[in-house]
């Protein structure tokens, strides 16, 4: 099973393959094929009712043509297991196997008629396949060759030069006719199973690659955290949500106090250090159901649903603690002091968008800092700044 989901893995990142690694893959469609199409010839002309149904010396010349083009295709495929390492990127072998697949392909459609099934289903799944996988010139030019080649073969059986389909014996009884639906079902079916296999696998690839190029749009590269796009965006739809369900919701704003000084003395990278300890220990301070981006440089803003002012400010203290517990040390051992000063504000029924309450927290977030830093402070509509020790248990370092 292991195994399995290895081998999808593979066949799903299929996309990143060099150009001969595709060719090569394209003649391990293709050559299976012809063995396919040439024990199927084997079959057919050893039943004793062959003569009702297939006409058998056309069909034994078709199983040299398929002997032939088996050994031409071993031969590029040696030539790219010679390449595969020497020159991956070797454009004109990905060409070469596709002008051997298509053009060997419409060939042997004729003899069963190029207007069949199994040539509508290669003709319809392999340009698509071919676009997705393979180099897209080679692929046009592929299928310009095929589709001149079924051109010319479809014309010349049109004008009489040529017989349609010279292997058949056209039907005359309902067991022929089984017959050839069965073939042609067979010749059809590993075109079927692979292409949906294949595009089934290559979907869902792109699909975890896309969740995955979402997820770091929304992530700031050096915490891990919401970027400053992603938050305001959650903080957002926290609006949407605590004006719908009449919910108060609280905007922390904190900035990591004198964090110039930290790069200054201590050098960038462990003031990089100081924002991951920061950024983690504000992610474990919060609940579920709360949020917390990184606003800015040094600046984090959190996002507290369904919390009015006494709960919210009891979080910033909880993360203010929490901060000003932190140990980080500098690359010579030195504890590095952490502190950080907190606006917090709620969102008011008179802000035209939760940017208004940003800029509230924003300014008491100076005030903060103004008032000797690591401290919170409260700043609501309407009611102006509130002081500390209005909310229960509100110690200040
Ligand atoms: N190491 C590191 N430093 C950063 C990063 N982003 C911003 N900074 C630094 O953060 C510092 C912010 O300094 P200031 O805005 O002057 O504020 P401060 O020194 O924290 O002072 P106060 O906010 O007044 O306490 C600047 O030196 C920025 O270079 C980052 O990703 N990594």
């Amino acid at each position: 099973m292991r195994r399995l989901t290895v081998w999808r893995k593979r066949i799903a990142a299929a996309l990143e393959w060099s150009p001969v690694d595709k060719g090569l893959i394209l003649m391990a469609m293709a050559i299976p094929l012809y063995l396919q199409y040439f024990l199927w010839s084997l079959y057919v002309i050893s039943r004793p009712d062959s003569h009702s149904l297939v006409h058998t010396e056309v069909v034994k010349r078709v199983m040299e043509v398929e002997l032939l083009l088996i050994a031409i295709g071993s031969l590029i495929v040696i030539a790219g297991i010679f390449l595969r390492r020497r020159r991956p990127d070797y454009l004109p072998f990905q060409h070469a196997t596709l002008q051997y697949y298509s053009l060997s392909l419409v060939l042997m459609s004729y003899s069963i008629g190029t207007l069949s099934f199994p040539v509508g289903i290669v003709l319809l799944g392999a340009p698509i396949f071919g676009f997705i996988l393979l180099n897209r010139r080679a692929v046009w030019w592929a299928a310009a060759s095929a589709f001149s080649l079924l051109m010319a073969l479809s014309y010349a059986a049109a004008s009489g030069d040529i017989p349609y389909a010279p292997s058949k014996v056209p039907p005359a009884s309902s067991h022929a006719f089984t017959f050839w639906m069965l073939s042609e079902l067979f010749f059809a079916a590993p075109f079927l199973i692979l292409i949906t296999f294949m595009a089934d696998q290559m979907l869902t690839w792109w699909r975890d690659r896309e969740d995955q190029i979402r997820e770091l749009s929304r992530r700031d590269g050096l915490t891990g955290l919401a970027n400053r796009r992603h938050i305001l965006s959650e903080a957002d739809a926290a609006t949407a949500r605590a004006r719908r369900d009449e919910q108060p919701l609280a905007v922390v704003i904190l900035d990591l106090d004198h964090f110039k000084r930290v790069n200054d003395s201590h050098g960038h990278g462990t003031g990089d250090r100081v924002l991951k300890a920061s950024a983690e220990r504000l992610s474990a301070a919060l609940r579920a159901g709360d949020s917390v981006g990184r606003y800015g440089g040094e600046e984090f803003l959190l996002v507290l649903p369904n919390t009015d002012a006494s709960e919210a400010h009891a979080v910033a203290e909880r993360c203010r603690l929490s901060l000003q517990a932190l140990i980080v040390h500098n690359d010579q051992g030195l504890r590095v002091p952490v502190t950080a000063s907190f606006g917090l504000t709620l969102l008011s029924p008179t802000d035209s968008s939760v940017n208004a309450a940003i800029g509230r927290a924003d300014e008491a977030l100076y005030q903060a800092k103004g008032h000797g830093r690591n401290r919170v402070e409260t700043l609501l509509a309407g009611s102006g700044m509130v002081p500390s020790d209005a909310f229960s248990k509100a110690p200040q370092a």
